[in-house]
C-alpha cells in the first residue's frame, strides 16, 4: 500500500511550486531520477505486463508467483515517493518519459508546430483480435496531443474533450506514426488534430481541445 496520501499528493501550486498551475506545480524534468537502470527496470515491467496478459499459468506457478510478485511489490512500497518526484512521468530520456501508464512513444520532432512520435503498443495494449483497445489508443492521442498543445502555449493544459475516430485496426508490435499539432489557437484553447498511421494507412485520428490553465489552477 502506498504510503503517500491523498492530500501530500494533491497540493496546489504556491509560491515554493512556481510552475504552471496545479496541474503540475513542481514537475521537475529530469534524466537522472531513478537511477541509470531505470529504464531497463521498466522495460522489464512493461514485459511483465505484456507477458501477463497472455499467461494462463498451472495453479502451482500462479502460487508462486503471487509470492515473487508479493515480494517486488513490498520492495516497490519501499520506494514510493509523491507524484512530483517519481521518475515516472519525468524522465524525458525515457519512452513516454518513463510512464509505464502510458504506450511507449519515442518523441522524433516536437515544436510549437506539432508532435511526431513514434508509438508501439504492445500485447498488454491488447483489444482483440491482435488489435490494439481504443482506450489505449485515446490515451496516447491524449498525451502527445497535451504535449503539443503545451508547446504551443508554453504551459500546462488540461483535455476539455477528446473525440477518436478509429478509421481502422491499429495492430500491436509495430512501429507507428503519431502526429499531433495545435489548428487553432483561441486564447487559453487550444484545439488540436491528430492522427495515428501504420505506414500510409490511417488508423485513426482526433479532435481534442486542450485549455491553457491559469495561474494556480489544479
Ligand atoms: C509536458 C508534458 C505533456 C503532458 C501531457 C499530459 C496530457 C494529459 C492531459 C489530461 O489528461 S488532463 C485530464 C483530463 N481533463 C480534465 O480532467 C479536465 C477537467 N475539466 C477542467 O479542469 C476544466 O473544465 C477545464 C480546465 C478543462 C476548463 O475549465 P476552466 O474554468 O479553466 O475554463 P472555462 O470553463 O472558463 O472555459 C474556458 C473556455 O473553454 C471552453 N470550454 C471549456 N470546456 C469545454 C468543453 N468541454 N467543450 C467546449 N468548450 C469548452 C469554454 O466555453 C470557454 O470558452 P470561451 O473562452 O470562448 O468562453
Amino acid at each position: 500500500m502506498s504510503p503517500v496520501s491523498h492530500s501530500e499528493w494533491d497540493r496546489p501550486a504556491d509560491a515554493s511550486s512556481p510552475h504552471e498551475g496545479g496541474f503540475r506545480a513542481q514537475i521537475d524534468i529530469s534524466t537522472t531520477r531513478g537511477g541509470p537502470r531505470y529504464g531497463e527496470l521498466n522495460e522489464e515491467l512493461r514485459r511483465l505486463m505484456d507477458l501477463a496478459r497472455y499467461a494462463c499459468p498451472p495453479e502451482e506457478l500462479t502460487e508462486a508467483m503471487i509470492a515473487q510478485v508479493r515480494a517486488l511489490n513490498e520492495n516497490l512500497a519501499k520506494v514510493q515517493v509523491d507524484e512530483w518526484e517519481t521518475p515516472s512521468g519525468t524522465r524525458i530520456d525515457l519512452p513516454s518519459r518513463g510512464n509505464l501508464t502510458l504506450p511507449p512513444y519515442v518523441v522524433t520532432d516536437g515544436g510549437p508546430d506539432g508532435v511526431i512520435a513514434d508509438v508501439t503498443f504492445r500485447p498488454f495494449h491488447l483489444g482483440g483480435n491482435k488489435a490494439a483497445h481504443g482506450g489505449h489508443i485515446a490515451v496516447a492521442f491524449d498525451d502527445l496531443g497535451g504535449l503539443a498543445s503545451a508547446l504551443k502555449v508554453e504551459g500546462v493544459t488540461r483535455t476539455a474533450y477528446l473525440t477518436v475516430g478509429y478509421r481502422s485496426l491499429t495492430p500491436l508490435d509495430t512501429p507507428l506514426q503519431m502526429r499531433t499539432w495545435v489548428e487553432t489557437l483561441d486564447g487559453r484553447k487550444a484545439f488540436v488534430k491528430g492522427t495515428l498511421h501504420d505506414g500510409d494507412r490511417l488508423c485513426a485520428d482526433v479532435d481534442a481541445l486542450f485549455i491553457a490553465l491559469k495561474p494556480g489552477q489544479p
